[in-house]
Formats: structure tokens, sequence, C-alpha cells
């Protein structure tokens, strides 16, 4: 390494050094036109006041001929109390002002003109005044006598004079005098401009070396090029150059993709299909609206990476409902087939990250059959984190408050209140130690109790899940390689709704860059459970080279409703950027608002509306068919069901249908064991819904029993913990028969 790039590199600590390497003089005059004034200000003319240089240019500084002047004491006047002006009495065109401040000002004589003269640096050690010059004090001031050979010129000083200093002291005020701040400025200056130089030298060859990487289609280089924007080493220019690159070779890549994926792009509309189509390597925002084609657009997206080579059990799709999952895998599956639809591990946060602590459960301090602490369970272990604080308390203090204990119901209430303190240090990924630091003891003991109930227990809640897989891919790097391996691509959905540690957890997932998020930040709903729309701008920082895009129009509402729906989200006051959706729709009907009493006056209503609209004898007549309800609650939809049947409106239910659902199957089932018409079905449907193991276990030891003999459940229901809302059930019906009874 030369001695420039060792300066810049490690630059010395002794800035106060007086000896400048030939370099760095060398830079000063070449590199450094800013250096100018501030060496010139320290270096008076070597000329003679007539000298034509005296007169020309527009410094305020002079050379000073070097044997001229004797030596002022100036580090003595630095560190005198007193201001004082020295007088130059035989050329008396200004005075020199020698202030506490270690700032030079020059106050020129207007008769005289500054010289432009350069100074040599090797001159830079020379005396400012003259060696037969005299300080003398006169009245308030010091004057000093010069040499006839004085030059023209008024230095003002920033420094205090000691006034007991009748004659200028000896030769060695040449570096006693001689303000060595000067040198660290063009140091400073010296450096920052090699600095700078060697910056954009290393910039130009680090984008050369990146750019024929794209070229040579190494797909690794997105991440690479991700850092070095982040670290501010590659130019706008390279970027701007590598998503072009990148888009040829997409280009060229797509249009030989097989004929049923080019069909479904095309159907896509321009910005949707820009999105699809994108880069692989490049992580990709689409910011979509209600209707705007984003499930579509996915779609489009996977179909992008399978043709991209990356293989179907590669690519982790994440949405957050399992409805949503279908939905996603069933379109897949109509363009790619069913096989390999169901070759893609489409998951929500919560399943996906169960697996993965499952897995590797032991470095969780747990066992892979750990228990799943649902809501309930959740606040019975904050009462008893409650109950463990309360007790540390009372040995804390006498026996007399001991007797004032909390009640069960206390514990309750107050478990409330925590348990949304609890989720939301969870979703963000506090621990019990940030609340200590902050100051809230009491915060702090309740989680790390929580904490600690759940450990004992072999537990974790649904935030675990999320925490402890940021965990397991942070602190052990075999995880976080294996999961590299396994999920090549992730795609996710519903992008707004993710938590902190979610987008954590998502963050290190796509360690390679090969990331699709799409949502909507106005649709965000799932702030309670600690969602946290700033993920979009998270993104954006952390992905420095990553593709945008907006999809905004609607396909699936009319204009009013587009209208009346966007003019009222414009009130939302924490959106992160407009988003402002269009349509071609029709305007269609108004929106009618109608305000009822109670469940059943909404009922009539609606029902009397449907009778209405479909008794039209218009041409565009609408069925029963074309209508749908909207309700919050299921009890809602008991009313409707049951006014429904008696107007004799058909009706089918959205969702799963009251029969179909598991734990009514597995009721029926469990009371079909205790007829006489015992089947085997039944009882081999019983049994697997209420043991407690996965899949392929269940599979094991439904082997391993012989079901020739009838076999009822009832009995050992005690120990099946899985069934527990079968149970429950059961339990209910019995205690309601016997009140039927009685
Ligand atoms: N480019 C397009 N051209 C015509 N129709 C489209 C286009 N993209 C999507 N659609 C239609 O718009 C409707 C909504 O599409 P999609 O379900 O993909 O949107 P979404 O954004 O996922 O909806 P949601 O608001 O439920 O999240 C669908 O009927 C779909 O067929």
């Amino acid at each position: 390494m030369d001695q420039t790039v060792k300066d810049v590199v490690a630059p010395s600590s002794d800035h106060r050094s007086v000896v400048i390497m030939e370099e760095k003089r060398h830079q000063i005059t070449k590199n450094f036109r800013a250096a100018k004034a501030i060496s010139a200000c320290k270096r008076p003319r070597q000329s003679n006041p007539s000298s034509p240089h005296s007169r020309n240019g527009d410094s305020a500084c002079t050379k000073v001929q070097k044997h001229q002047f004797q030596d002022p004491p100036v580090r003595k006047l630095l560190h005198s109390e007193t201001r004082t002006s020295f007088r130059l009495p035989s050329f008396d065109h200004g005075h020199i002002d020698l202030s506490p401040s270690d700032e030079c000002i020059v106050k020129l004589d207007e008769r005289f003109s500054p010289i432009r003269t350069r100074v040599p640096l090797s001159e830079i050690s020379t005396n400012l005044f003259p060696t037969n010059s005299v300080f003398e004090r006169s009245d308030s001031s010091t004057v000093v006598r010069g040499s006839d050979c004085f030059p023209p010129v008024i230095k003002t000083f920033g420094c205090s004079v000691n006034i007991g200093v009748p004659v200028l002291p000896s030769s060695s005020y040449l570096d006693d005098e001689f303000d060595d701040s000067f040198f660290r400025e063009i140091d400073e200056i010296c450096n920052k401009s090699s600095d700078e130089k060697i910056i954009k030298s290393m910039t130009l060859a680090t984008e050369l070396h990146l750019s024929s990487r794209i070229k040579l289609g190494d797909e690794n280089v997105g991440i690479e090029a991700n850092k070095m924007v982040g670290d501010g080493k590659c130019t706008d220019l390279f970027i701007e150059n590598y998503r072009e690159e990148k888009q040829n070779s997409i280009d060229n890549s797509t249009s030989s993709a097989p004929r049923q994926y080019l069909d479904y792009w095309e159907k896509l509309n321009d910005r949707q299909r820009e999105a699809a189509c994108s880069d692989i390597n490049t992580p990709l925002m689409i910011m979509a609206g209600p209707g705007s084609g984003k499930t579509s657009t996915m779609v489009g997206r996977v179909l992008m990476l399978l043709n991209e080579g990356v293989s179907p059990s590669n690519i982790l799709a994440m949405t957050f409902t399992t409805a949503a999952a279908s939905e996603m895998r069933g379109r897949i599956g109509a363009v790619v087939g069913k096989a390999v639809a169901n070759e893609l591990p489409i998951s929500t946060f919560h399943s996906f990250s169960l697996q993965l602590c499952r897995s590797h459960a032991e470095k969780l301090g747990r066992t892979a059959e750990f228990l799943i602490y649902g809501h309930g369970q959740q606040r019975r272990a904050i009462i008893e984190a409650f109950r463990l604080y309360d007790n540390q308390k009372k040995d804390e203090e006498n026996y007399e408050k001991q007797q004032n204990s909390p009640t069960i119901e206390s514990f309750k209430e107050r478990s409330k209140k925590w348990e949304k303190f609890i989720t939301q240090a969870k979703a963000c990924g506090k621990s019990h130690d940030d609340y200590r630091k902050n100051g809230d003891e009491l915060g702090a003991t309740i989680l790390a109790n929580y904490n600690n109930i759940l450990r004992s227990c072999n537990a974790l809640d649904y935030h675990d899940f999320i925490l402890c897989s940021v965990k397991l891919l942070t602190d052990f790097q075999e995880v976080f390689v294996e999961c590299q391996s396994s999920w090549k691509a992730i795609v996710v959905d519903e992008f707004q709704d993710t938590s902190s540690m979610q987008y954590k957890l998502l963050k290190l997932l796509a360690s390679h860059n090969r990331i699709t998020v799409i949502g909507d930040d106005d649709q965000s709903i799932f702030s309670f459970n600690g969602a946290d729309i700033c993920a979009f701008d998270s993104f954006r920082e952390d992905f420095q080279i990553y593709k945008e895009v907006r999809l905004t129009i609607n396909y699936r509402s009319t204009r009013s409703i587009v209208e009346a729906a966007s003019s009222l989200i414009q009130h939302n006051s924490k959106r992160c950027q407009s988003n402002s959706a269009v349509t071609y729709n029709s305007c269609g009907d108004k929106i009618t608002v109608k305000e009822c009493h109670n469940d059943a006056a909404e009922c009539a209503f609606v029902v009397d509306k449907i009778m209405q609209i479909t008794s039209c004898s218009s041409s565009s007549k609408i069925s029963f068919g074309d209508i749908a309800i909207l309700y919050r609650k299921q009890v809602t939809g008991k009313a409707f069901q049951q006014a429904f049947r008696e107007r004799k409106i058909p009706f089918n239910i959205h969702g799963v249908a009251f029969y179909r659902k598991k734990v009514i199957k597995t009721i029926i089932a469990l009371l079909n064991t205790t007829l006489p018409s015992y089947s085997d079905t039944m009882a081999r449907q019983s049994f697997k819904a209420l043991l407690p193991v996965d899949k392929e276990e269940k599979k094991k030891l439904e082997n391993t029993v012989s079901w020739q003999q009838p076999m009822t459940f009832f009995e050992p229901k005690a120990q099946l913990s899985q069934g527990r809302k079968v149970l429950s059930t059961l339990d209910m019906l019995s205690k309601l028969v016997r009140r039927v009874r009685n």
C-alpha cells in the first residue's frame, strides 16, 4: 500500500506533526484549491511592498521572508487572557488584533492589494514578523517595530498577547508560533479528497465486477448489489443499468415459457404483468388495492418462479388464512395442474413457524411434542404469572398484609389487561429486559414469569412460534442454511398485516433476495394482533435495490363503491402513501345506508329488499344467486337462515357449513359409536380426531388398534387432551339432556 492509501485508510494519529510528507504537499497544491486561502493566510509574500504582486489579487494574505522577522511568542500569546492589538508603526496600514479565538482574521489595509502568489509549503515554517521587529506596548496596544522589508500587510490574529513581552523572542518562534491547525486542516482536506477518489474508484471497480456477473447470469449478484447500495457503494446509474440488464434477460426467458404460462400472463394488465414477470432475484413489492387482481398477480408471479426453474416445493407462499391459501392453490392448479399446485407449500405464518419450532424444539428448550397454548391457557398462564408476582411481593411485605390476598376474580380482571400487553410485547419481540431498562419493573416481571411458566410446561403460545423461529434463524447457522436451501423463493400475501416479528422472520428467510410481498396499506386489519404497516417502509429500507409496482385498477366493484371507499379511506391518518383506486366499471347503483335497531329488524329489512329486487320485471332481472349477504358473526347468520327458510328463499352458506365442521363431524361420529349400528369407520374417525399426535403418528396408531370390537370413547376422555373441544361439547350436551329430563 502506498503512503497515500495508508494515510487514507489509517490517518496518522499525530495531526500536530509539522513534517509534511512530500506526497501531501503535492496533494495540497494539486488537489485542493480550498487549501489556498488557508495556506496563503499564513504566508506573507516574500516581496517588498512595492512589488506588483503585493497589489494584485484578492487574497488578504502575504508571504513573509524567512529571516526578516523576530519570533513573537504566539503560544504564550494564545494563552494570555488580555486582548491586545499589534500596531505596525513603520507601515501603519492596519493593526493586528489578537483575540482569544483560534481563528485567524486578516484585516487588510485598503491601500494594499492582496497578493495572489501561492506559497510553497517548504516555506511554511517562516516567521511572520521581521526578526528585527520589536513588540512594544503603547497604551493599550503593543507595537511591533519591524525592518523596512516588512510586508505592507497588516494581520489580525485571533489570539491574545502576553503583555509583558518586550522583545520578540528566540528563533524557535517558528515552530511555536505556527498554528499547526493549519496543517491539520490541509491534511483533513487532502485525506477527504483522497478518500473520495478511492471510494469512487472502488465503486467503479465494484460496479464493473457486478455488471460482469449479471451478464454471466449470477443470481446471487442481487444480494451483493443490494448491500453495496445500502453502503453507498453503487451509483444510481449502476442501479438503473442493473435493472435494465435484468429486464432484458427476463424478456428473453419469458418468451420461451410454456404456452399456458404465456396465456396466463397475457390476460394480466400491463402493471400486473410487469410485477409478475419481473426479475425473480430482485425483491418485489406490489401495492394492490382491493379487487385490483392481487391474487391473479401472485399466481402470475409463482408461474414466473416456476418458469425460472425454481422447484414448486422450494417456493414458500405465506398467506394469513387457510381460505386464502386454498384459493391460491386452486388458481395455480388451474394453470399448472393440481399435482404441481399440491407440491407448493402454501402456509400461514403460524403453521410455517410451528413446523420449524417442532423440528428444532430442543434448541428452544422444549420437546418436539410441546403444547400450544391458545387463548384460554394463555390467560391462565398470565393469572399464574400474577400469582407468582404477588407471592414475591408478599415475601417482601409483612404478615398482616398477606391476609388481604387478591381473589381469583381480581387476577382474572388483571389478566385481561395484561393479555394485550403480552401480545404486543411478543409481536414486537420485546424481552423482559427491554421493559426493565425502560423502568417498567412490573411489565418485566409479568413477562418473565409468563415465559418461565410456558417453558416449565413445555409450551409455546402463538406469538412464540414467530419469535422462536426468528431466534432459530439468527442463533443457529445450520437452521438458517437449511431454510435457505429449502425456501428458494418467498411470496407473501396480505403483507400489510405482518407484525414486526413476522417481518423480521421474512427478512431472514429472504436473505437470498427472492421475495415478493403483496399488500395494501389501506386494508390492514390485524393491528390488534401486532400488525404494523411500517413493514412497507422497512422493506424499502432493507432491500435497497427493489422493485415496487402499484395496482390501482379495481376490477370488482362499481364506480360508486370505489369512490365511496376512496373518499372514506382518505381520512385514515396512518396511510403510507395514497393509493388512488380507479375503476372502468359502470357507476352502478348508489349505496344505501340503513340503520336498524336490532338483529330482527335488520333481518326483516334485508329479506324484504331481496324480495323486492328479485321480483322486478326489468330485463336485467336479479336472481337469488346474484345476491350475497355479509355478516360479522356466525350468530347473525343463524337469524338469516331462519328467515330465508320461512320466506322460501334458497340460500347457500359460504365457508364451512355447520354439519361439515370438524368438531361437529367428530361429535356425530362419537355418538354413532354408542349406537347398535356401530361402524368401525366412525370409531376410526373419532379415534383419530381425539389423538394428540400428528397425522403420520395417527396413521401408525390406527393400524395397531383392533377395530373388531365395538369401542366407545366416553370413558378414556380425560386422557385425550387434543379432543378438548369435542369433549367439552359432549359434556355440555349431556348436561343439557339432563336438564331437559329433569
Ligand atoms: N387484468 C385483469 N383484467 C380483467 N379482470 C381482472 C384482471 N385482474 C383481475 N381481474 C378480475 O378482478 C377480480 C379480482 O381479482 P383478484 O381476486 O385477483 O383480486 P384481489 O386483489 O386478490 O382481490 P381482493 O380484494 O379480494 O384481495 C377477479 O374477478 C379477477 O378475475
